[in-house]
Protein backbone atom coordinates (compact mmCIF):
# COMPACT_ATOMS: atom_id res chain seq x y z
CA UNK A 1 0.00 0.00 0.00
CA UNK A 2 0.90 3.14 -0.77
CA UNK A 3 1.95 6.44 1.47
CA UNK A 4 -0.87 8.10 0.13
CA UNK A 5 -2.96 5.16 0.19
CA UNK A 6 -2.74 4.73 3.96
CA UNK A 7 -3.51 8.39 4.39
CA UNK A 8 -6.78 8.47 2.33
CA UNK A 9 -7.91 4.97 3.09
CA UNK A 10 -9.40 2.60 0.06
CA UNK A 11 -11.59 4.02 -2.78
CA UNK A 12 -15.19 3.66 -2.67
CA UNK A 13 -17.32 4.57 -5.98
CA UNK A 14 -21.03 5.84 -6.15
CA UNK A 15 -22.84 6.26 -9.31
CA UNK A 16 -24.85 9.61 -9.12
CA UNK A 17 -27.23 10.07 -12.16
CA UNK A 18 -28.78 13.79 -12.46
CA UNK A 19 -32.05 14.11 -14.24
CA UNK A 20 -34.75 16.95 -14.83
CA UNK A 21 -35.69 18.85 -17.70
CA UNK A 22 -33.68 20.58 -20.49
CA UNK A 23 -32.00 23.94 -19.22
CA UNK A 24 -32.79 23.65 -15.57
CA UNK A 25 -28.84 23.59 -15.30
CA UNK A 26 -28.09 19.64 -14.20
CA UNK A 27 -24.78 20.22 -16.44
CA UNK A 28 -23.87 23.49 -14.68
CA UNK A 29 -24.27 21.60 -11.54
CA UNK A 30 -22.12 18.73 -12.82
CA UNK A 31 -19.34 20.90 -13.81
CA UNK A 32 -19.37 23.63 -11.19
CA UNK A 33 -19.10 20.18 -8.53
CA UNK A 34 -16.54 18.72 -11.03
CA UNK A 35 -14.41 21.98 -12.32
CA UNK A 36 -15.31 24.86 -10.08
CA UNK A 37 -16.53 26.67 -12.94
CA UNK A 38 -19.65 27.69 -15.07
CA UNK A 39 -20.77 28.62 -17.81
CA UNK A 40 -23.39 31.03 -19.08
CA UNK A 41 -23.94 30.03 -22.76
CA UNK A 42 -26.42 26.77 -23.09
CA UNK A 43 -25.59 23.69 -25.03
CA UNK A 44 -27.61 21.05 -25.46
CA UNK A 45 -26.71 17.76 -23.58
CA UNK A 46 -27.14 14.95 -26.49
CA UNK A 47 -27.80 12.11 -24.65
CA UNK A 48 -25.49 11.77 -21.37
CA UNK A 49 -22.39 13.49 -20.19
CA UNK A 50 -19.81 11.94 -17.67
CA UNK A 51 -17.81 13.19 -14.86
CA UNK A 52 -15.58 12.04 -12.20
CA UNK A 53 -14.71 13.55 -8.82
CA UNK A 54 -12.88 12.07 -5.90
CA UNK A 55 -14.03 13.72 -2.50
CA UNK A 56 -13.25 12.96 0.84
CA UNK A 57 -15.44 12.35 3.32
CA UNK A 58 -14.60 12.35 7.40
CA UNK A 59 -13.04 9.16 8.52
CA UNK A 60 -10.58 9.84 5.73
CA UNK A 61 -13.50 8.21 3.52
CA UNK A 62 -12.18 8.34 -0.10
CA UNK A 63 -15.18 8.82 -2.42
CA UNK A 64 -15.07 8.83 -6.19
CA UNK A 65 -18.48 9.96 -7.25
CA UNK A 66 -19.60 9.20 -11.15
CA UNK A 67 -22.07 11.55 -11.73
CA UNK A 68 -23.79 11.13 -15.16
CA UNK A 69 -25.37 14.29 -16.67
CA UNK A 70 -28.42 12.97 -18.64
CA UNK A 71 -29.81 15.20 -21.16
CA UNK A 72 -33.50 16.81 -21.00
CA UNK A 73 -34.39 15.23 -24.31
CA UNK A 74 -33.95 11.98 -23.00
CA UNK A 75 -37.23 11.54 -21.47
CA UNK A 76 -39.72 8.64 -23.28
CA UNK A 77 -36.26 7.47 -24.78
CA UNK A 78 -34.55 4.01 -24.56
CA UNK A 79 -31.81 4.83 -22.91
CA UNK A 80 -33.00 6.77 -20.27
CA UNK A 81 -33.41 3.52 -18.33
CA UNK A 82 -30.17 2.08 -18.93
CA UNK A 83 -28.81 5.35 -18.03
CA UNK A 84 -30.58 5.32 -14.43
CA UNK A 85 -29.68 1.31 -13.98
CA UNK A 86 -27.14 0.90 -11.32
CA UNK A 87 -27.14 4.11 -9.91
CA UNK A 88 -26.92 4.46 -6.11
CA UNK A 89 -28.12 8.43 -5.66
CA UNK A 90 -30.28 10.11 -8.17
CA UNK A 91 -30.52 13.95 -8.39
CA UNK A 92 -33.88 15.39 -9.35
CA UNK A 93 -33.07 18.91 -10.48
CA UNK A 94 -35.38 21.77 -11.30
CA UNK A 95 -35.51 25.14 -11.96
CA UNK A 96 -37.04 27.29 -8.97
CA UNK A 97 -38.09 29.66 -11.81
CA UNK A 98 -39.57 27.52 -14.38
CA UNK A 99 -42.60 25.42 -12.48
CA UNK A 100 -43.46 22.99 -15.41
CA UNK A 101 -39.96 21.93 -14.25
CA UNK A 102 -41.08 21.30 -11.05
CA UNK A 103 -44.02 19.36 -12.21
CA UNK A 104 -42.27 17.22 -14.62
CA UNK A 105 -39.82 15.99 -12.01
CA UNK A 106 -42.93 13.39 -11.43
CA UNK A 107 -42.30 11.70 -14.89
CA UNK A 108 -38.78 11.77 -14.44
CA UNK A 109 -39.58 10.23 -10.85
CA UNK A 110 -41.95 7.81 -12.63
CA UNK A 111 -38.98 6.31 -14.25
CA UNK A 112 -36.95 5.54 -11.56
CA UNK A 113 -39.42 3.77 -10.27
CA UNK A 114 -39.95 1.68 -13.12
CA UNK A 115 -36.23 0.90 -13.06
CA UNK A 116 -35.68 -0.19 -9.81
CA UNK A 117 -39.04 -2.21 -9.38
CA UNK A 118 -37.38 -5.34 -8.59
CA UNK A 119 -34.19 -4.10 -7.08
CA UNK A 120 -33.35 -5.07 -3.51
CA UNK A 121 -31.63 -2.05 -2.81
CA UNK A 122 -33.07 1.44 -4.22
CA UNK A 123 -31.61 4.91 -4.73
CA UNK A 124 -31.37 7.36 -2.44
CA UNK A 125 -33.22 10.49 -3.97
CA UNK A 126 -31.96 14.30 -3.69
CA UNK A 127 -34.74 17.15 -4.92
CA UNK A 128 -32.38 19.62 -6.08
CA UNK A 129 -34.21 23.29 -6.54
CA UNK A 130 -31.10 24.85 -8.49
CA UNK A 131 -30.86 28.55 -9.47
CA UNK A 132 -31.55 29.96 -6.18
CA UNK A 133 -29.14 32.99 -7.60
CA UNK A 134 -32.96 34.02 -8.95
CA UNK A 135 -34.63 34.07 -5.79
CA UNK A 136 -36.42 37.22 -6.89
CA UNK A 137 -37.93 35.10 -9.89
CA UNK A 138 -38.75 32.29 -8.15
CA UNK A 139 -42.22 30.35 -8.98
CA UNK A 140 -41.72 27.06 -7.24
CA UNK A 141 -43.03 27.72 -3.25
CA UNK A 142 -40.06 26.28 -0.96
CA UNK A 143 -43.12 24.50 1.02
CA UNK A 144 -44.48 22.72 -2.10
CA UNK A 145 -40.49 21.63 -2.59
CA UNK A 146 -40.85 20.23 1.15
CA UNK A 147 -43.92 18.65 0.82
CA UNK A 148 -42.67 16.39 -2.32
CA UNK A 149 -39.96 15.85 -0.37
CA UNK A 150 -41.62 14.59 2.64
CA UNK A 151 -44.30 12.49 0.91
CA UNK A 152 -40.98 10.91 -0.64
CA UNK A 153 -38.35 10.52 1.46
CA UNK A 154 -36.08 12.89 -0.86
CA UNK A 155 -33.44 14.62 0.58
CA UNK A 156 -34.32 18.23 0.26
CA UNK A 157 -31.26 20.66 -1.73
CA UNK A 158 -31.09 24.13 -2.99
CA UNK A 159 -28.38 25.07 -4.76
CA UNK A 160 -27.33 27.44 -7.34
CA UNK A 161 -24.44 26.24 -9.80
CA UNK A 162 -24.06 29.75 -11.21
CA UNK A 163 -22.26 31.04 -7.94
CA UNK A 164 -21.51 27.86 -6.29
CA UNK A 165 -23.79 28.30 -3.50
CA UNK A 166 -24.64 24.79 -1.26
CA UNK A 167 -23.04 22.82 -4.67
CA UNK A 168 -20.23 20.95 -3.13
CA UNK A 169 -22.15 20.60 -0.16
CA UNK A 170 -25.59 18.71 -1.80
CA UNK A 171 -22.89 16.64 -3.64
CA UNK A 172 -21.14 15.75 0.02
CA UNK A 173 -24.23 15.22 1.63
CA UNK A 174 -25.59 12.69 -0.90
CA UNK A 175 -22.40 10.71 -0.65
CA UNK A 176 -22.63 11.00 2.94
CA UNK A 177 -26.37 9.55 3.10
CA UNK A 178 -26.03 6.82 0.97
CA UNK A 179 -22.89 5.73 2.65
CA UNK A 180 -24.79 5.91 5.95
CA UNK A 181 -22.48 9.05 7.79
CA UNK A 182 -24.03 11.49 9.89
CA UNK A 183 -21.74 14.40 9.17
CA UNK A 184 -21.67 17.65 11.44
CA UNK A 185 -21.30 20.75 10.40
CA UNK A 186 -17.79 20.78 11.67
CA UNK A 187 -16.39 17.51 9.62
CA UNK A 188 -18.79 19.21 6.60
CA UNK A 189 -16.81 21.98 6.40
CA UNK A 190 -13.07 20.17 7.15
CA UNK A 191 -14.04 17.50 4.48
CA UNK A 192 -14.24 19.71 1.80
CA UNK A 193 -10.66 18.50 0.74
CA UNK A 194 -11.04 17.75 -2.44
CA UNK A 195 -8.35 15.35 -3.75
CA UNK A 196 -8.48 14.80 -7.53
CA UNK A 197 -10.94 16.08 -9.86
CA UNK A 198 -11.24 14.31 -13.63
CA UNK A 199 -13.86 15.21 -15.65
CA UNK A 200 -14.56 13.30 -18.92
CA UNK A 201 -16.84 13.67 -21.29
CA UNK A 202 -17.95 11.58 -24.20
CA UNK A 203 -21.17 13.32 -26.13
CA UNK A 204 -19.80 16.48 -26.74
CA UNK A 205 -16.30 17.64 -27.19
CA UNK A 206 -14.15 16.48 -23.89
CA UNK A 207 -13.36 19.25 -21.35
CA UNK A 208 -9.96 18.01 -20.63
CA UNK A 209 -9.23 14.51 -21.77
CA UNK A 210 -11.95 11.43 -22.84
CA UNK A 211 -12.05 8.16 -21.47
CA UNK A 212 -13.95 5.36 -21.35
CA UNK A 213 -16.64 5.31 -18.42
CA UNK A 214 -14.87 2.99 -15.37
CA UNK A 215 -15.48 -0.77 -16.32
CA UNK A 216 -18.33 -0.74 -13.15
CA UNK A 217 -20.40 1.73 -14.88
CA UNK A 218 -20.08 -0.02 -18.10
CA UNK A 219 -22.85 -2.44 -17.80
CA UNK A 220 -25.65 0.60 -17.72
CA UNK A 221 -24.47 1.88 -21.52
CA UNK A 222 -24.38 -1.60 -23.06
N1 LIG B 1 -28.86 32.12 -13.23
C1 LIG B 1 -28.50 30.83 -13.32
N2 LIG B 1 -28.39 30.23 -14.51
C2 LIG B 1 -28.03 28.92 -14.53
C3 LIG B 1 -27.77 28.18 -13.35
N3 LIG B 1 -27.47 26.91 -13.71
C4 LIG B 1 -27.52 26.88 -15.04
N4 LIG B 1 -27.86 28.08 -15.56
C5 LIG B 1 -28.03 28.43 -16.97
O1 LIG B 1 -29.12 27.69 -17.47
C6 LIG B 1 -28.87 27.28 -18.82
C7 LIG B 1 -29.01 25.77 -18.94
O2 LIG B 1 -27.98 25.15 -18.19
P1 LIG B 1 -27.50 23.66 -18.47
O3 LIG B 1 -26.61 23.28 -17.35
O4 LIG B 1 -26.98 23.51 -19.84
O5 LIG B 1 -28.90 22.89 -18.38
P2 LIG B 1 -29.19 21.32 -18.55
O6 LIG B 1 -30.21 20.99 -17.52
O7 LIG B 1 -27.93 20.54 -18.51
O8 LIG B 1 -29.86 21.29 -19.98
P3 LIG B 1 -29.99 20.02 -21.02
O9 LIG B 1 -28.62 19.75 -21.56
O10 LIG B 1 -30.92 20.52 -22.08
O11 LIG B 1 -30.57 18.87 -20.26
C8 LIG B 1 -27.47 27.78 -19.17
O12 LIG B 1 -27.60 29.00 -19.88
C9 LIG B 1 -26.82 28.02 -17.81
O13 LIG B 1 -25.85 29.03 -17.86
C10 LIG B 1 -27.88 28.86 -12.09
O14 LIG B 1 -27.66 28.32 -11.01
N5 LIG B 1 -28.26 30.18 -12.14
Amino acid sequence: MSDSEEEEGPDRQLKLVVLGDGTTGKTSLATRFAQETFGKQYKQTMGLDFFLKRIILPGNLNVTLQVWDVGGQTIGGKMLDKYIYGAQGILLVYDITNGQSFENLEDWYNVVKKVNEDSETQPLVALVGNKVDLEHMRTVKVDKHQRFCQENNFSSHFVSAKTGDSVFLCFQRIAADILGIKLNKAELEQSQRVVKADIVNYSQEPVTRTVNPPRSSMCAVQ
